[in-house]
């Protein structure tokens, strides 16, 4: 049912790449009470902290949104990191939310938490059929830990906990971190950078054969709410745009986006990652969700705001 715009939602990690976008779409549908805590405010690894603060605010919805997340590079480095801290922040706000009798929680995982080699396009029942890939397991079984236990909770005690798989996902206020963000920013940034500096080549990691889905952030938080007001079950959902390129023709229209004009060096010392992870989206689709924004419009419209936000660094 529709979302009470006067209801108390929390939106964890609200300053992130996904958090700031469903803010965005909240207040867009009229939301008046929305909580929102930064990292230096609340620490979400802190089980004692946010015990207080879900006690304190009893928020009605939960939206969890915060996490540890990088690209490849950053996986592939910091594995402890990102198992311990996604581990930390997920089981505290899930248990605290059911403590605190949250209405509904929304878990966002990844599609990262599929086997390396599953069926193409990949259906939720995929889950945990097969070996994970090596880059990113430590952050899948977080994600898998997530999605079980929201699915335990509403197996022992009838709480409204749900989980939502998006595919890699792109727009404004990614993280631009030269190594440890996501393709699609590193290399907007990277390309940005070599025109202005006039260099005649970009190195694009890889071999730039594996195959990536990409979701705008806008459509990803618009089935965010979608799956607030009309989903309600054990399964996870995958969320995507049902559009796969390489990474090499990702490169050529970055490129083309931003205007460089010189040409691409491939770095094949660093690792492709899964070769392909395409979501099987007909669960979604099937509930009356399609996404809006294509690849190309969506690259237009982040450089634009990259160029507003970082282009005179
Ligand atoms: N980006 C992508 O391509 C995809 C993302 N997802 C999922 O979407 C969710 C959001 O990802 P995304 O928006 O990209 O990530 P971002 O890194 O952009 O945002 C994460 C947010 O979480 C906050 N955060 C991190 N650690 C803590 C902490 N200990 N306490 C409080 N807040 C914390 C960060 O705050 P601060 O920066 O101040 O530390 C930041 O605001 C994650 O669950 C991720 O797994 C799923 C698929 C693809
Ligand atoms: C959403 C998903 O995202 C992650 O998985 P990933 O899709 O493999 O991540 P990625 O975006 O970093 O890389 C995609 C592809 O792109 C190639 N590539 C080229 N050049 C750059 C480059 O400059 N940076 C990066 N990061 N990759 C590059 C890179 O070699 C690889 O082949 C998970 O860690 C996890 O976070 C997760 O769930």
């Amino acid at each position: 049912m529709p979302i009470d715009t006067s209801a108390k939602i929390f939106v964890a990690g609200h300053r992130g790449l996904v958090g700031s976008a469903v803010v965005r779409k909240l207040y867009q549908l009229g939301c008046t009470n929305l909580i929102l805590r930064t990292h230096s405010d609340l620490d979400l690894t802190n089980q004692s902290a946010v015990e207080s603060f879900f006690a304190d605010e009893k928020p009605q919805y939960v939206i969890l949104a915060a996490a540890k997340v990088g690209g490849i590079h950053a996986n592939n480095t910091y594995p402890a990191d990102f198992i311990t801290i996604n581990l930390q922040i997920q089981t505290n706000v899930i248990v605290s939310s059911f403590n605190h009798k949250v209405q509904k929680l929304l878990f966002l995982g990844s599609s990262c938490i599929y086997p390396k080699f599953a069926p193409q396009p990949i259906p939720e029942n995929a889950l945990l059929t097969a070996p994970l890939e090596p880059t990113n397991e430590w952050y899948a079984i977080a994600k898998i830990a997530g999605i079980k236990m929201c699915q335990a909770y509403r197996l022992q005690h009838n709480f409204d906990a749900i989980s939502a798989m998006p595919t890699n996902l792109y727009g404004t206020n990614d993280n631009f971190h030269p190594e440890n963000s996501h393709v699609l920013p590193a290399l907007l940034r990277r390309f940005h950078e070599a025109k202005v500096n006039n260099l005649d080549k970009v190195v694009v990691w890889g071999t730039g054969s594996p195959l990536r889905e990409f979701l705008h952030v806008d459509d990803l938080a618009d089935a965010v709410v979608f799956l607030l007001e009309n989903y309600s079950d054990l399964e996870h959902v995958n969320v995507g745009s049902g559009k796969e390129v390489s990474i090499k023709e990702l490169a050529e229209l970055v490129k083309e986006v931003v205007g460089f004009k010189g040409e691409l060096v491939w770095d094949s010392t660093k690792p492709d990652g899964t070769p392909r992870k395409l979501m099987d989206t007909s669960k979604l689709v099937g509930l009356g969700w399609t996404p809006k924004i294509s690849l190309r419009d969506g690259l237009v419209d982040t450089y634009k705001w990259y160029l507003e936000n970082y282009g005179k660094q």
